[in-house]
């Protein structure tokens, strides 16, 4: 067989894996808030990472995003190494964090706030001052992605003035607009009344199609309902994995999650 045909991504057996991490380590002087995490996310999947409080759930995480440098470890994108590159680098390379609603701007309407967020991937200047029909050169686009989260009715809206679910919705939105191959998101339910849990939950679910996403989240219902994988950390490192029903009934994980005072 020739050099070629080895290194086909078909042939690879990590072609179905996205994201991985090895070894993943990081100390806050002397304190090791994660320790030698090996994770593997699948193409496609939604994936979540529980675990009770201080578990490390959040230092994961932007050590993933590229926040936060790990002190020690490998983190592989589509099989490429990221381990020293900067939060925009992989997001240029498709690796996306959803942002909080403090990133939409609440003077803006719906449609101009992910407009800018099209502008941005593009590499267009973060500038107001554009002409008009420059700027409205995006909003065929930013209109389909308004869409896409169910926002259309608020398209001229100032973001602000939206409900919280809502501001998560065209908090994604803006997020969709940089074309994540795979979205990373904080908490998504936050903060979240009941309602407005059921209908981000089937954003996430609608969104997840053709993506691929890693979720840190404390809603167990949600993680049970949502995740094909579940990490679950504890004291830094990977205590178990699996689908939520193996999880669930793993007595190690009912243990951490009792001892730290959770129900
Ligand atoms: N910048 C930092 N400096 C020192 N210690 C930190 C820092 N960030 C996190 N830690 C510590 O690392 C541990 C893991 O924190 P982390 O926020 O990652 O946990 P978590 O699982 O996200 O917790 P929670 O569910 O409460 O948000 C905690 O003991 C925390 O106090």
């Amino acid at each position: 067989m020739s050099a070629a045909m080895n290194q086909s991504p078909v042939a690879s057996p990590k072609a179905d894996i996205i994201l991985s991490a090895r070894g993943l380590t990081k100390r806050f002087s002397g304190f090791t808030a994660v320790d030698s995490v090996d994770l593997d996310i699948k193409r496609g999947t939604i994936h979540a990472l529980i675990g009770p409080n201080g578990a490390g759930k959040t230092t994961c995480f932007n050590l993933l995003t590229k926040f936060l440098q790990p002190s020690a470890g490998k983190i592989t994108l589509n099989d490429r190494d990221i381990t020293r590159l900067s939060a925009a680098d992989i997001s240029r390379r498709g690796l996306v964090r959803s942002f909080q609603i403090s990133a939409v701007f609440p003077q803006l309407s719906v449609l101009e706030n992910v407009r800018i967020a099209l502008q941005r991937r593009r590499g267009d200047s973060f500038d107001f001052w554009r002409p008009e029909k420059v700027l409205s050169a995006y909003d065929e686009e930013a209109s389909a992605r308004v869409e896409e989260v169910g926002l259309s009715s608020h398209l001229h809206e100032p973001a602000g003035e939206l409900s919280y679910g809502r501001k998560r919705a065209l908090e994604i939105a803006t997020t969709l607009a940089l074309e994540p191959e795979m979205l990373l998101l904080d908490e998504p339910m936050a903060g979240m009344a009941q309602e407005d849990v059921g209908r981000i939950s089937a954003l996430i679910r609608k969104i997840s199609a053709n993506r691929t996403i890693l979720m840190v989240e404390h809603n167990l219902s949600v993680v049970a309902d949502l995740s094909d994988q579940i990490t679950v950390l504890a004291r830094g490192q990977v205590l178990a994995e699996g689908t939520y029903e193996d999880v669930s009934q793993d007595e190690r994980v009912v243990e951490a999650y009792i001892g730290a005072g959770h129900e």
